[in-house]
C-alpha cells in the first residue's frame, strides 16, 4: 500500500546554503577529484559510491593522526567489516583535546542549578591525571574501563584517559539496577570500575553504596581489580565502599608525567555499548575508536552544520550512545554542555532558561521531551529568547510531522529541526539532517553522507522509490560498523543480529518510508513491531501522529499487534496513559477512532483501545512495543535490565484473553 504523504510546503528552508559546512565540502570535492556534484544528492551518491570519500572527508575534518591514511579500506577477516584506513595511526583523545588553550571546553550543569566552566587546559590537566594514574596503576592497551557514572566531567575525563592508553571504555548512568549492570560488566570484565557513591535525580538524594558495594564484590569473580568510589555528586565529600579506593587515593598515584596519546589503528577498539533487548542478557557492541570519531565529526560538522564557535548541548545520559556524540562535540571544537539531573527538576522552565542563558546553538533533545513540553502548554519563546538557538536535534523516537510543526513555533521560525535515526549498533545516524535542504514535517531530510540506505521488501528488492514502506537495510560498508560484539569470537551472534535477513546486507530493523517527491524518510516504526491487520503493513508511528492532536488528555501510548495461536488473523492493540484528571470514556474512543479513520484509513483503526497505568520505556527512553506485543500474544517475559519500568510489562499480561477483560476495558467498534 502506497505511503499517504502530506502534501506539504517546507516547513523550514535554508536562508544560505552557499554558507553551509555541506556546500563547502561538495566544492572542495569537485575542485580536488574533478568532479561536478550540484546538489547534496549528488554528494551523496558520491559518499556512497566511492570509497575515496571517507579520505576527503578525513582531510576536510582535519583528523589529528600521526599516519595519515593512503589507503581507505582492505578486506577484514569477517567479510561484513572490512579494515578501514589500514595504514593509519592516530589517538581518539588527542584528536579531542586539541585544544589546550584557556577557551571553554565544558561548561557542566544540571538540576542543582550549579554551574561550572572548564577550559580546554583544565580539561587537558584533568585527562592527564586521570590517565597517568591508570597507567601506574596498570592499565594496558585494550583492558576494559567500566563506570557506574552520570553526566559529568569526571565521566568525560574517564573515557578519554582511558583512551589516550588504548583502553576500551564502557559506562552505563546510575539509575541502572545491580542486574543490568552485572549483566553487562560481567560480560565485558573489566579491570577498573569507577562507580558513583552518592547522585541526585529530580530533587532525591540516592545512596548508591549498597548497589556498588554489591557490583564490586561480584566483578571480583570476573576480573576486577581496582573498584574505584567516586566523591558524592550531592556534599562533594569522598565516601568509601569496602573493599575500594577513594578516588583521591587513586588520583594521587599521578607522578606528574605528561599525557601520552598511544597511537593506534583506526579500527582499534574504544567503546563496549549494549543492545537494548528486552529480554536476556544484552548483546555488547564493540565500537571503533576512529569510527566513531570520524562519523561523529562528520555528523556533527556536515550533516548537523555545527561550528567550532557553536555550543552544543545534547541531553543524554552515559548509558546511552549519545553520549559518545555528546562528546565528539569537543573534537569539533564547540562547547559541550554536560547535564546531570531531571530537565523536569525544579522544572521545565528553568531547564529551558538554562538552555537558552548558556547560549545553546545546537540542542539535541527528543520527541518525549517536547512532547512533555507541548502537553505543560508551555512556549519556550515566552520564557526566553534562544536567541543563539541554531539547531534542534530530536532523536531517540520518531519525531511526528504535528509534533515537529510545534517544535517550529515553539523554538522560532529560523531554527533548522533535524530528525535523525540511527542508533547503538553504528554509533552514529543512518539517516539526518542538511542545512543546504528544506525540511519537511515529519521527514527525516535525508540520508546521512556515506550511508547507503535503502529500502527492500520482503525478497530484498529496492522499493525505495515507490512510496511503499519497507525494511531499511544498508548495503555498503561504512566506518562505524560494530569491529565485533564482544565474547561472540565466530562472529555467528553478530552475522545473526545484522546480516541473515538479506545475506551479507545490514537490516536496521526499521520499517521507513521514502517520500518519492522530497527524498524525505519517514520511520514508520521498528520492523519487528509492524501491525499487520488484514494484510495492511503499517507502523505504530502512523498512530502515534494521530494522537499527537489529543496530547492535552494523552500522555502517551502504545501500539502493538496481537497475534495468538487461535487467531487467523493479527489485531492492532491501542493503549493509552492518560494525563492526570482525565479518563478514556467512550466519547474521546469514538474521537480517536475517528481521527485514525481520516488521517489513515478505516483499516488502521484499532481493534481495542484501552487505558493503561504505565508505558514501558528503555533505559534510553525508547517505548517497548515487542516485549508488549509478545506479552499480548502469550509469551511470558522475564524484564531485562534494559527496562526502566519492568513493573509496567506486568500490566499487559491481561490482555492476552480479551474476550474476558473487554467487558472492562473499552472496545472501539469498528
Ligand atoms: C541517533 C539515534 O538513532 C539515537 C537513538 O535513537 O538511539
Amino acid at each position: 500500500m502506497n505511503y499517504a504523504f502530506e502534501n506539504s510546503e517546507p516547513l523550514w528552508k535554508p536562508a544560505n546554503a552557499s554558507w553551509t559546512t555541506v556546500e563547502r565540502l561538495r566544492r572542495l570535492i569537485n575542485s580536488k577529484r574533478g568532479l561536478n556534484l550540484k546538489d547534496y544528492h549528488d554528494l551523496h551518491k558520491y559518499s556512497v559510491e566511492s570509497y575515496d570519500f571517507w579520505l576527503d572527508l578525513w582531510e576536510f575534518l582535519g583528523m589529528i593522526s600521526s599516519i595519515p591514511p593512503k589507503k581507505v579500506i582492505e578486506p577484514g577477516t569477517t567479510p561484513e567489516v572490512p579494515i578501514w584506513f589500514p595504514d593509519a595511526r592516530l589517538n581518539y583523545a588527542e584528536n579531542l583535546l586539541a585544544r589546550r588553550d584557556d577557551g571553554i571546553a565544558c561548561t557542566a550543569g544540571g538540576e542543582s542549578g550549579v554551574v561550572h566552566h572548564y577550559s580546554h587546559r583544565q580539561l587537558n590537566e584533568m585527562v592527564r591525571r586521570m590517565a597517568r594514574a591508570l597507567r601506574l596503576h596498570g592499565l594496558k592497551k585494550g583492558d576494559r574501563v567500566a563506570a557506574i557514572i552520570n553526566n559529568t566531567i569526571t565521566a568525560v575525563a574517564i573515557c578519554l584517559a582511558t583512551a589516550s592508553i588504548g583502553g576500551i571504555y564502557s559506562s552505563t548512568a546510575t539509575d541502572m539496577g545491580t542486574q543490568g549492570i552485572l549483566d553487562r560488566y560481567r560480560q565485558i570484565q573489566p579491570k577498573f570500575v569507577f562507580a558513583e557513591t552518592e547522585v541526585q535525580y529530580a530533587g532525591k538524594v540516592v545512596n548508591l553504596v549498597p548497589k556498588i558495594a554489591e557490583v564490586f564484590e561480584d566483578l571480583r569473580k570476573y576480573g576486577l581489580q581496582h573498584a574505584i568510589a567516586l566523591p558524592s555528586l550531592v556534599s562533594g565529600k569522598e565516601i568509601s565502599i569496602p573493599n575500594s579506593s577513594l578516588a583521591s587515593k587513586f588520583l594521587a598515584a599521578d607522578d606528574g608525567h605528561e599525557l601520552i596519546f598511544e597511537q593506534l589503528p583506526f579500527s582499534h577498539p574504544l567503546f563496549i555499548l549494549y543492545s537494548s533487548g528486552t529480554s536476556g542478557p544484552p548483546k555488547c557492541i564493540v565500537h571503533s575508536a576512529g569510527g566513531t570519531l570520524l562519523q561523529g565529526k562528520k555528523e556533527l560538522r556536515i550533516n548537523v552544520g555545527m561550528d567550532p564557535d557553536d555550543t552544543y548541548f545534547q541531553y543524554t545520559t552515559t548509558g546511552w550512545m549519545m553520549w559518545t556524540f555528546m562528546i565528539a562535540g569537543l573534537a569539533t571544537g564547540t562547547r559541550v554542555i554536560i547535564y546531570d539531573g531531571s530537565p523536569f527538576y525544579p522544572d521545565v522552565r528553568t531547564y529551558l532558561k538554562f538552555i537558552s542563558d548558556q547560549r545553546v546553538s545546537g540542542l539535541g533533545t527528543s520527541p518525549r521531551f517536547l512532547a512533555e513540553v507541548q502537553g505543560q502548554g508551555i512556549n519556550p519563546l515566552e520564557l526566553a529568547s534562544f536567541e543563539s538557538l541554531k539547531t534542534l536535534m530530536v532523536t531517540g523516537a520518531v519525531l511526528t510531522s504535528p509534533l515537529f510543526k510545534w517544535a517550529q513555533r515553539a523554538f522560532g521560525e529560523r531554527v533548522h529541526i533535524i530528525s535523525t535515526s540511527g542508533g547503538t549498533d553504528v554509533c552514529t545516524a543512518f539517516v539526518s539532517g542538511c542545512p543546504s535542504l528544506p525540511v519537511y514535517a515529519g521527514e527525516i531530510q535525508h540520508k546521512a553522507l556515506g550511508m547507503k540506505i535503502e529500502v527492500f521488501d520482503a525478497e530484498g528488492k529496492n522499493i525505495e522509490h515507490t512510496g511503499i514502506a519497507g525494511e531499511m537495510v544498508c548495503t555498503r560498508p561504512h566506518p562505524s560498523i560494530p569491529v565485533r560484539f564482544w565474547g561472540d569470537d565466530t562472529g555467528a551472534k553478530f552475522r545473526e543480529a545484522y546480516y541473515s535477513t538479506y545475506p551479507g546486507i545490514w537490516r536496521q530493523g526499521d520499517f521507513i518510508v521514502v517520500n518519492p517527491k522530497t527524498k524525505g524518510i519517514m520511520i514508520l516504526g521498528r520492523s519487528d513491531g509492524v501491525l499487520n491487520p488484514s494484510g495492511v503493513r503499517f507502523g505504530s508511528g502512523e498512530i502515534y501522529s494521530v494522537l499527537e492532536q489529543f496530547t492535552k488528555v494523552i500522555d502517551d501510548s502504545l501500539c502493538v499487534g496481537q497475534r495468538r495461536a487461535q487467531d487467523k488473523d493479527e489485531r492492532v492493540l491501542l493503549f493509552l496513559k492518560m494525563r492526570k484528571g482525565y479518563k478514556l470514556d467512550d466519547r474521546l474512543v469514538a474521537e480517536i477512532k475517528g481521527a485514525i479513520r481520516k488521517a489513515l484509513s478505516a483499516r488502521h483503526v484499532p481493534s481495542f483501545i484501552f487505558e493503561i497505568e504505565d508505558i514501558p520505556y528503555t533505559v534510553n527512553g525508547k517505548r517497548i512495543e515487542i516485549a508488549v506485543k509478545q506479552i499480548v500474544s502469550g509469551s511470558n517475559l522475564k524484564p531485562s535490565g534494559t527496562v526502566a519500568n519492568p513493573e509496567s510489562l506486568e500490566l499487559y499480561y491481561k490482555y492476552r484473553d480479551l474476550e474476558a477483560t473487554v467487558g472492562a476495558a473499552t472496545k472501539s467498534k469498528l
